[in-house]
């Protein structure tokens, strides 16, 4: 096994602007310090505690002992700004208005709003950058996201039921965990629901928009080598636990300066575990949907439509550019086909016999391609041969035959990086226990119980004598 790339000599950017064009030219070095499957024991990422040490640091840090022990002079002004403690736990908030959202923050996290940074928002919450002072007496930039309208529907309530629970069982350096998971409001009146992240950095997708915008590369074949061994990484612990994820794209995968990796946002993840419900079509961004979820799994696919997922990140880290940006299912099953091939006479088979023989005719009436030779394609970017050839086992049709997880972290291309003792299971199967139909109201009460039984890590943020209960 090759060692992980020597440090680099380039200073240490620890506090970036977020719109900068980012460099994370600091030394994709191997993470050894897995957590243990004890909450307990979480360890704060390195790149955290490197910002633990920049002045920054200090300065919060000051603001925060004058907020907690000095008198200011100003308990007045405080008093109208925090509001009654409130909610399951009686913790005390300030609302802060940030991009015309009002989030509801809680006591010991920092509301200035000039330290507050709107990170970005998506169909299913808004999210914040902001720090806050742990249990652990550090200060840590975090990540607060906002559910949007979580109890809209039984489906909308159900995915962040299942967020939820997942940010509290993962444990793992390369996967996002919940710090916190709060409301402000009565069991009466339960309607927001809050979850605290580390921040995990720059999300991959502003990082290539940046590059394509600015013509600029800065992901380098390392970059990309060290990324694709982190994500494969990440899988084959939530695949050990029998999820699939079932939403990779760079926009839910974060990098910090240093090139260490997290996953984001486990809102379309599920279990394989109970095979009574039926998948769905619509889980994955269309881009990287696997052809089986397009069409003849539609109903049992596997975690292998994650390896597909991988593919086509991995191939455009390599250019750049989006690998099959389709503008809807039957252009996108188009753009795969003109790629990967049309599916053969033994993959035809399959189809007819998992679905039907109508099923088959469709697939039949595209236009047949063959598949094409993956080193021509992708020459103009100079790729290494074992890139290409994990690309080639990721991006295969047939999922019985894509390679495993499992199989792909042995893969020579990541040789370098592996490092079989530290790539760690599940040690249990995770069980969402969301199988079961229920109304929204039902979702809404189970989420918050989530929320009233919620123990927070020894890392967490916590609210000042909230220790002692
Ligand atoms: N812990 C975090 N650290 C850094 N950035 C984060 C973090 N959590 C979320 N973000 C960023 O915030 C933005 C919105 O977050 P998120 O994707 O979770 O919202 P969403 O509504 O679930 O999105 P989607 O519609 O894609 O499912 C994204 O750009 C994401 O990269």
């Amino acid at each position: 096994m090759a060692s992980a790339p020597s440090a680099s000599n380039q200073p240490c950017t620890h506090v970036r602007r977020h719109e900068d064009v980012p460099t994370p030219s600091a030394p994709p070095s191997k993470r050894c310090n897995i957590p243990s499957q004890h909450p307990e024991s979480y360890e704060p990422n390195t790149w955290l505690q490197q910002q633990m040490e920049h002045e920054q640091q200090k300065k919060l840090a000051e603001e925060a002992k004058k907020q907690s022990v000095e008198p200011t002079g100003n308990e007045e002004e405080e008093e109208e700004v925090l509001s009654k403690p409130c909610g399951p736990h009686k913790r005390r908030f300030t609302f802060v208005m940030v991009h015309n959202i009002t989030f509801a923050i809680p006591e010991g996290y920092d509301v200035d709003g000039t330290n507050i940074e709107y990170l970005g928002g998506g169909s299913f919450g808004n999210v914040i950058k902001t720090s806050a002072v742990c249990r652990d007496g550090l200060r840590r930039w975090i990540a607060i996201k906002k559910m949007r309208e979580p109890f809209f529907d039984p489906h909308h309530a159900r995915r962040i039921f299942r967020e939820i629970k997942l940010l509290q069982l993962m444990r793992h350096d390369n996967i996002i965990c919940a710090l916190d998971i709060y409301t402000p409001d009565e069991e009466n009146d339960f309607r927001d629901v809050y979850v605290v992240t580390e921040f995990a950095g720059r999300s991959l997708y502003r990082i290539l928009k940046q590059q394509r915008d600015f013509g600029r590369r800065v992901l380098t074949e390392e970059h990309i080598k060290f990324i694709i061994y982190q994500i494969i990484r990440a899988l084959k612990y939530i695949h050990s636990a029998n999820i699939i994820h079932r939403d990779l794209k760079p926009g839910n995968l974060a990098l910090t300066d240093d090139s260490d990796l997290m996953i984001l946002d486990f809102g379309l993840a599920r279990s394989l575990e109970k095979k009574d419900t039926t998948l769905t079509q619509y889980v994955q961004t269309r881009w990287y949907r696997s052809p089986e979820v397009i069409y003849w799994k539609i109903d049992s696919y596997t975690n292998l439509a994650d390896m597909w997922s991988v593919g086509c990140i991995a191939a455009e880290l390599l250019t750049g550019d989006p690998l099959f940006p389709g503008d809807d299912v039957n252009a996108q099953y188009q753009r795969i086909t003109q790629l990967c091939g049309s599916p053969d006479e033994e993959l035809l088979t399959k189809i007819e016999n998992d679905n039907s023989s109508a099923m088959k005719a469709v697939i039949q009436s595209y236009k047949v391609y063959k598949r094409r030779n993956f080193r021509e394609v992708f020459s103009a970017h100079n790729p290494p041969d074992d890139l290409i050839d994990l690309i080639e086992r990721l991006l295969v049709l047939d999922p019985e035959k894509r390679i495993t997880v499992e199989e792909a972290i042995q893969h020579p291309y990541l040789a370098e990086f592996s490092l079989p003792e530290d790539e760690p299971r599940a040690d249990h199967i995770f069980d969402l226990d969301d199988h079961l139909p229920k109304t929204r109201y039902e979702w809404r009460d189970a989420v918050w119980k989530e929320i009233v039984n919620y123990t927070r890590l020894t890392s967490s943020p916590l609210i000042p004598g909230e220790a002692d209960r």
